[in-house]
């Protein structure tokens, strides 16, 4: 099978093969063609150029672009999409002048939303999960990653880790999973955090390695959650196990998170809403991907993630939704890319970049994701007829996505 694009306004993020991220000044650069053409061959991207120079080509369809324009989809490198129930009473006690802290120490946050996760069924877990997926592909996410972290016990955390493989096996788009065992401590510990450190290292992730059921390691190294110590201690356990770190860190305090992750050759340190000048140091010259969350960082009324800092320290940044209950009830990238124009600073071209190839990056799919480049897969976002790329995170809150592809097929 395959479709050609034909008079694409502009076909966006056009690259070569071997481009993997982009860092600091590069992500000023968003490469395009106007007038321009696609071709796709089965899931993949078989060509493309500009309408002058057209060649014949035998496609089973062609597709007229006018006005439209075309980007890769976005690849959300950071997510908890796999959860049950809500958690909209919190919301609103929020609203009455509770902070987050103050809620998660009365029991609720993370730990709420793993009790209502071990009494829920697997099946009841995963079609909840599927339908928040199939709404963010709807939204233009082609690839993802999802994280356990509402378990909290061994047979939860393994329950949302087969859900999320089962998510993998059953929809199109990659999706990437990620142990996140360390995400608070249970009540039942909350005297013993040596106890579920053990639990954690000594007996879920050795089963969650042998049923091959994530590829990363996430902790929320955080005050009142988990110390440095205990990454390093978890971060080496699960680096024996073959399990690359993508981290929660710098949310709320900057306490030696991101260089416990570079220390252990993360591939992405994530949050980083508070930055001291050490970590943008410890950053320079790693192969280690920031990644902000400014869709978290709105809806709890934090700090946004200083990108413009970041950026001008020469640093790659990606941009994704953290989709959660509790601090970002929404996985919508491209709120995020508006987002992250509005509120920190980016370029349009810097935010794209952030949430397609920097974002495929975070996930160790850039050689496959991210750029229209020839042999990649053939997920990318149509638009609607807009005046410019310009207006996609000009015009927030709107939907400027007329259709979305994933392996070269309209989902
Ligand atoms: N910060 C840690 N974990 C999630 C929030 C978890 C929750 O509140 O349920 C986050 O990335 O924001
Ligand atoms: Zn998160």
């Amino acid at each position: 099978m395959s479709l050609l694009l034909t008079n694409i306004k502009e076909l966006l993020q056009v690259r070569e093969p071997g481009v993997l991220k982009v860092s600091g000044d590069e992500m000023k650069e968003l490469p395009s063609l106007k007038n321009a053409w696609l071709f796709i061959e089965n899931d993949t991207i078989a060509d493309f150029g500009t309408m002058d120079n057209l060649p014949e080509l035998n496609a089973d369809k062609i597709t007229d672009a006018t006005g439209k324009i075309v980007l890769p989809t976005w690849c959300d490198s950071h997510t908890h999409i796999v959860y049950a129930g809500n958690r909209e009473l919190e919301f609103a006690d929020r609203i009455n002048g509770l902070s987050y802290e103050e809620i998660a120490n009365r029991g609720g946050g993370i730990l709420n939303s793993a009790k209502t996760l071990q009494e829920t069924p697997e099946e009841e877990v995963y079609d909840q999960s599927a339908k928040r997926l199939e709404e963010v592909m709807k939204l233009g996410t082609g690839a993802v990653e999802i994280k356990s972290g509402y378990g909290l016990t061994e047979e939860a955390e393994l329950k949302m880790l087969r859900v999320i493989k089962k998510l993998d096996e059953n929809y199109a788009l990659p999706v990437k999973s990620t142990f996140l065992g360390a995400h608070a401590i249970p009540k039942e510990y909350k005297n013993d955090p040596d106890g579920y450190m053990d639990l954690v290292i000594d007996e879920i992730l050795p089963k969650v390695a042998e049923l091959k059921l994530a590829e990363y390691i996430d902790i929320f190294c955080e005050k009142g959650y988990f110390t440095v110590e205990e990454t390093n201690r978890l971060l080496s356990a699960a680096q024996k196990f073959g399990l690359k770190p993508k981290i929660h860190v710098n949310q709320f305090n900057a306490i030696g998170g991101v260089k416990a992750g570079v220390d252990h050759r993360a591939l992405s340190v994530d949050h980083l809403e508070v930055m001291q000048r050490e970590d943008f140091e410890v950053l320079k010259g790693t192969e280690t991907m920031p990644v902000a969350l400014p869709s978290c960082s709105l809806f709890l009324s934090i700090p946004y993630t200083p990108a413009r800092e970041i950026l001008d320290a020469g640093l790659p940044l990606a941009l994704a939704t953290d989709f959660n209950p509790g601090s970002t009830p929404s996985g919508n990238m491209n709120l995020v890319v508006s987002l992250a124009c509005i509120k920190m600073k980016m370029t349009p071209e810097e935010a794209i970049n952030a949430a397609t190839l920097n974002g495929a990056y975070a996930m160790e799919l850039s050689s496959t994701h991210g750029s229209i480049t020839k042999g990649k897969k053939a997920n990318f976002i149509v638009t609607k007829e807009i005046p410019s790329y310009t207006f996609l995170p000009y015009a927030f809150g709107t939907n400027s996505i007329e259709s979305v592809y994933i392996n070269g097929k309209v989902i």
